[in-house]
């Protein structure tokens, strides 16, 4: 039988802002299990990295994307307990189509539920590509 090689997958996460606040959700998943997290997961073969950041915002948070910008993106390794992978992520910064939308948690097996949080008192621990990068000192806030 042939052997699957482990590849590196592509993932885009959406910094949904409000405000001064930010989109989190606490996971219920293998990967970063109990730790907030942005929404967001895993592009589809054929879509641009904003139409999977809509889709992914959909179907786990029930809100619609407005206007959405590249922010940066990261290549990281995650060596949790038995799962290991590699991710190159895509961060988007997105506003909502409406900003009076409230979330939904359609995924409950995946995410306890969603809330905004202000970016100066963010909620722990929080997932630990978000908290690396809020140590780094990244702002996803537009410099005005
Ligand atoms: N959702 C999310 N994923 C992140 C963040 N930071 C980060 O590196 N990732 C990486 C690790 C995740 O395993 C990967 C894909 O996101 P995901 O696990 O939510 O994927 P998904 O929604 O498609 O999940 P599933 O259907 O496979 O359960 O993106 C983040 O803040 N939020
Ligand atoms: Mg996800």
């Amino acid at each position: 039988m042939e052997e699957t090689q482990p590849v590196p997958r592509v993932g885009v996460v959406l910094f949904v802002l409000k405000g001064k606040s930010v989109l989190l959700g606490r996971r219920r998943a293998s990967i970063g299990e109990s730790t907030f997290a942005l929404p967001g997961g895993h592009l589809e073969f054929g879509e641009s990295f904003e139409e999977c950041g809509a889709r992914e915002l959909m179907e786990e948070t029930g809100l619609e994307m407005g206007k959405a910008d590249f922010l940066t993106v990261t290549n990281k390794v995650f060596l949790d307990k038995s799962k290991h992978c590699h991710y190159v992520i895509v961060f988007l910064r997105a506003v909502l189509a409406d900003p009076n939308q409230v979330p939904q948690n359609p995924e409950p097996d995946k995410c306890d539920g969603w809330d905004w949080y202000d970016w100066d008192n963010l909620p722990q621990p929080l997932f630990s590509t978000l908290d690396e990068m809020v140590r780094s000192g990244f702002n996803p806030f537009p410099s005005t």
